[in-house]
């Protein structure tokens, strides 16, 4: 589904990610790890088109996708989430969910106001949508609050929920369990296994949580200054000898 091949990003003096190979395949939930400023981050923002990287290759479902504008690579099916929260904080909670199936649907400004048939389907589906994932991830009672006024763990979900309303084939997590107490990264672990197995998407994911790293991911990219470290399953990233090395080097 998605393949990245041999990524490389340059900010003037500094290789920031350097020859990064990996690829998720259908029904796959494959983490990047690695420590404070390995070029995680950076990854992401090349593959999901926040940054335009400066060598390698990028295909989403067979073609060709580096350099490509943010919002095209969402409509493909390929969104994320971001490290610190952007929401619309002084919209309520469902219009964030509204807003984003809009941007994403480029919808046709005269359509919308005189308000066609075809256009008032489709706003009743994105309403529908928008009921189901708020009641997915447990915020229906919230929906006519501002979204800048919810917890933090609430935002999180709201991130998530954002997401899955655009029906995406591959959702990008850029450390979800950032800032949760135990019980909401619990919740936050089932939700993404439930993701992959009942709704059949993909999921990269990048995070410094390493038992919530361990449980859920199929497989593991680590990334060192930038550089692919190592990469396999769960049990073969954990008995790595370099990837010990390099967090014990952290440490
Ligand atoms: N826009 C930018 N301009 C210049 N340097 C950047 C830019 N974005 C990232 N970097 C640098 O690239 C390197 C990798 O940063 P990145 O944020 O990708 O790391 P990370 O692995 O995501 O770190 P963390 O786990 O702390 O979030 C760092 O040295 C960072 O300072």
């Amino acid at each position: 589904m998605l393949e990245v091949q041999n990524l490389s990003m340059r900010f003037g003096g500094l290789l920031a990610v350097d020859q990064v190979t990996l690829d998720v395949q259908e029904h796959e939930i494959v983490s990047i790890i690695g420590p404070n400023g390995a070029g995680k981050t950076t990854v992401f923002n090349c593959i999901s088109g926040f940054y335009k990287p400066t060598g390698g290759k990028i295909l989403f479902e067979g073609g060709e996708i580096q350099g490509k504008p943010d919002h095209k690579i969402s409509r493909l099916g390929m969104v994320r989430t971001f490290q610190h929260v952007r929401l619309f904080g002084q919209m309520t909670v469902v219009e964030n969910l509204l807003v984003a199936q809009h941007r994403h649907l480029n919808t046709n400004l005269l359509a919308g106001l005189i308000k066609t048939p075809d256009y008032r389907e489709r706003e009743q589906k994105s309403l529908d949508r928008a009921a189901y994932w708020l009641e997915r991830v447990g915020l229906m009672e919230l929906a006519n609050r501002e979204a800048g006024n919810l917890a933090y763990g609430q935002q999180r979900r709201l991130e998530i929920a954002r997401c899955m309303v655009t029906e995406p084939k591959l959702l990008m997590l850029d450390e979800p369990a950032a800032g949760l107490n135990p019980a909401e990264t619990k919740d936050l672990n089932q939700l993404i296994i439930s993701l992959k197995e009942d709704y059949n998407v993909s999921v990269l994911l990048i995070e410094h949580d390493m038992s919530l790293v361990m449980d859920i991911s199929d497989r593991i990219t680590v990334i060192n200054q930038g550089r692919p470290l190592a990469a396999g399953t769960p049990d073969e990233v954990r008995n790595n000898d370099d990837v010990i090395k390099a967090y014990l080097g952290e440490a």
